[in-house]
Order: structure tokens, then C-alpha cells, then sequence
């Protein structure tokens, strides 16, 4: 008889690859399913993702296969690093092997077209009897598999989701801070893509620390207005799955929608930015989507809505950037000062 934990992680792209990896290198059994049968034997043989993440050799405890069957039968916890647009698909892939008593844990940062449901809402549609929840943070997969020291937050509501996740993935290099606002760390991981789309672009453009600083701040200001509004706890972005993941994906050419970002500030089209990364950045569907829901809503987002005219309208940088900084004058903390009272 063994007492090790076994754990499925379904997507074998970057994020997925690290996660597992990082739990068996603890010591804890671990599948990790994609759909590539070729791919999973080719991991299996060699304990290297060379299409992911090249020259990082992984756990022995870690096994790729594409039956999820095989993935799922003995899980008890399930990680979900399926990107937003396919996660619902994968989902009711996974449904006719699930056990109602699984943990079922999202990783994913984006949101879906046309319901605007976050993957947390997603799960508890399709698994409504499992527990579920999320895990966010500053995690940039190239730095965990590097052992960097960072953190994260595991979202959700029942005290033993929080309990079993902390306990299978902190270790000396990876902390877990637990929360029960799963709505709130859903949605900073996933707005924080948006701003760093923005940020990439600024940095190629050569703007200054203080434009920097100015944009990342705005952008918190911005993206808890919004999450506000739609249920979440705003003290939940003074954290790390808020403020902690902005500014990393601000700041680092490791993260996808900064390089987008960035790519674009040099004048490449959206296509190119998007099929040179080669790797999901879901900042680009979720600049959509938000700015269809904050006109919808009247959500004041003045940086999305310039964002949005520069990437999908061809505005000029320069044009947008002096709209805004010539934009009626407003409050710094609104929750301080409400903007309605300036
Ligand atoms: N890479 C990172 O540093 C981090 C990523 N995330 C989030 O995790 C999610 C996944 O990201 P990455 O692993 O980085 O993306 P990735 O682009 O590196 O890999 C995505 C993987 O999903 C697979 N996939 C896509 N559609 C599928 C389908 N229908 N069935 C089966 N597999 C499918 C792809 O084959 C690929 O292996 C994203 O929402 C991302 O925002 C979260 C934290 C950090
Ligand atoms: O979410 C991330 C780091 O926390 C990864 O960001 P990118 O998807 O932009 O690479």
C-alpha cells in the first residue's frame, strides 16, 4: 500500500508540462494527458517536452498518455491547463470518467466566447456535483521549471479543495496561499493578460519607468472597476493572483501577451505576433470579449477601449495615448474617492 497522492493534469502544453512535473518531482504520481498519442510516448522515452520546454529534463514519476481513462481512474485531484477556448470541449471529454468526489482544479487563464463564462463557471455546469477550483498567480511556466521562487493561489470555496492543493504542490521553490474568492483570482489572472498586451507594446515603443508604472497601476485601478461590478472581491487584486501576476506579466519578455505586446509595438500584424509565439496568449480574445462586456455593462475601461481601437482597428499608439492622457481628469483609489463624487 502507498499513501502518495495520484494526480492527473490534463494539457501537455507549457503550463501543464511544468505542473506535473513540479508534483512528481515531489514525489507523487502524475499523469499528464494530451491528445497526442505520438507526442506522450515520445515524453515517456526521453523524460524531456522538447516541443514545450527543450532541454528540461522531468520527473520519473511522471507519466504523459493521451487515454484519459487511463489519466483519470485513480485522480484525486485533476489540474485543467486546457486553453479557454477548448476547455469546455475537453471537459465533457473528461465527464464520462469522473467520480463525483475528484478535485477538479483550473489553471486556465482566459474566458469563453460567447457565454463570458470563466473556467470556475464552466466547471460547475458541466461537474456540478465535484469540487472544484483555481489556481493563479505569478506563475510563469519557463521560471517554475527553473525552480524560481514564486507563489500561488488556490481559489475556491470548499476549505478541503484549498487544503489538498496546498498540500500537493508547495514545496521549497513554490508556495500556495490560499482564497476563498475564486471569481476574483479567476478574473485578475485572466485581465492581467489584457494590460500585458498593452505593456509589451509600450516597452517596444520605448516608453519610459514612469509610463511603465503609470500603466500597471492604472491597469489594477482598471481591472478591479470591472471585476467589482461583476461579483468579485476587490481586495482579492491586492494579492498575488492580482497585483502579483500583473506585474510579472507586465514586466517579462517570458510572458506570451507581453511578447505579443511587444511584437506589435515593432509593427508586425496581430497574425504574425500571435503565430510567431506558437503557444496560446489569451489576452487577445480577452481584450475581445471584456470590451464587449464593459460597453455592455458601461464599465469605464478607457484603457481596454485603447487597446482595442490600436489592436483590432489599426489606431495609432500615439493618438490613443494622448486621448487618454487628455482625458477628463479622475480619481486615483476610487474605493477612496468614488469617481462619481470628483
Ligand atoms: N505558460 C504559463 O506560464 C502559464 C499559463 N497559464 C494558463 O494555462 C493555460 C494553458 O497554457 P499553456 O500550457 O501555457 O499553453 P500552451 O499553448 O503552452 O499549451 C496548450 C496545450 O493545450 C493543448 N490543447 C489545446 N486544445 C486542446 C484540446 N482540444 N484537447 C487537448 N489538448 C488541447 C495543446 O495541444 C497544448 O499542448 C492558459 O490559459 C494559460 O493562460 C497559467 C499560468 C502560467
Ligand atoms: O500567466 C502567466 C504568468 O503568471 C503566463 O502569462 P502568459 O500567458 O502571458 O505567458
Amino acid at each position: 500500500m502507498t499513501d502518495r497522492v495520484k494526480v492527473a493534469v490534463l494539457g501537455g502544453g507549457s503550463f501543464g508540462t511544468v505542473l506535473a512535473n513540479l508534483i512528481g518531482s515531489k514525489g507523487e504520481q502524475v499523469y499528464l494527458w494530451m491528445r497526442n498519442a505520438e507526442r506522450a510516448e515520445e515524453i515517456n522515452r526521453s523524460h524531456e517536452n522538447h516541443r514545450y520546454l527543450p532541454g528540461r529534463p522531468l520527473s520519473e514519476n511522471l507519466t504523459a498518455t493521451a487515454d484519459l481513462q487511463q489519466a483519470l481512474q485513480d485522480a484525486e485531484i485533476v489540474f485543467v491547463s486546457i486553453p479557454s477556448q477548448s476547455f469546455r470541449e475537453v471537459i465533457r471529454q473528461a465527464k464520462p470518467f469522473l467520480r463525483a468526489d475528484q478535485i477538479v482544479v483550473s489553471t486556465t487563464k482566459g474566458i469563453e466566447a460567447k457565454s463570458f463564462s470563466l473556467m470556475s463557471q464552466i466547471l460547475s455546469e458541466e461537474l456540478p456535483g465535484n469540487p472544484i477550483g483555481v489556481i493563479s498567480g505569478p506563475n510563469l511556466a519557463k521560471e517554475i521549471v527553473q525552480q524560481q521562487l514564486t507563489a500561488t493561489v488556490i481559489a475556491s470555496e470548499d476549505e478541503r479543495v484549498r487544503t489538498a492543493v496546498q498540500q500537493i504542490l508547495h514545496c521549497a521553490f513554490f508556495r500556495v496561499y490560499a482564497s476563498s474568492d475564486m471569481y476574483g483570482v479567476e478574473l485578475g489572472g485572466t485581465l492581467k493578460n489584457i494590460y500585458a498586451i498593452a505593456s509589451g507594446l509600450s516597452a517596444a515603443l520605448g516608453m519610459g519607468e514612469n509610463t511603465k508604472s503609470m500603466l500597471m497601476t492604472r491597469s489594477l485601478a482598471e481591472m478591479s472597476r470591472f471585476a467589482v461590478q461583476l461579483g468579485a472581491n476587490p481586495m482579492t487584486f491586492l494579492g498575488l493572483a492580482g497585483v502579483g501576476d500583473l506585474i510579472v506579466t507586465c514586466s517579462s519578455p517570458l510572458s506570451r501577451n507581453y511578447r505579443v505586446g511587444y511584437a506589435l509595438g515593432e509593427g508586425k500584424t496581430l497574425e504574425d505576433a500571435v503565430e510567431s509565439l506558437g503557444e496560446v496568449a489569451e489576452g487577445v480574445n480577452t481584450l475581445r470579449y471584456v470590451k464587449e462586456k464593459a460597453d455592455e455593462l458601461e464599465i469605464y475601461m478607457p484603457l481596454v477601449s485603447g487597446l482595442y481601437e490600436v489592436v483590432f482597428n489599426h489606431a495609432p499608439v500615439s493618438q490613443v495615448a494622448k486621448m487618454m492622457m487628455l482625458n477628463t481628469q479622475s480619481s486615483d483609489v476610487e474605493f477612496v474617492l468614488p469617481r462619481a463624487d470628483l
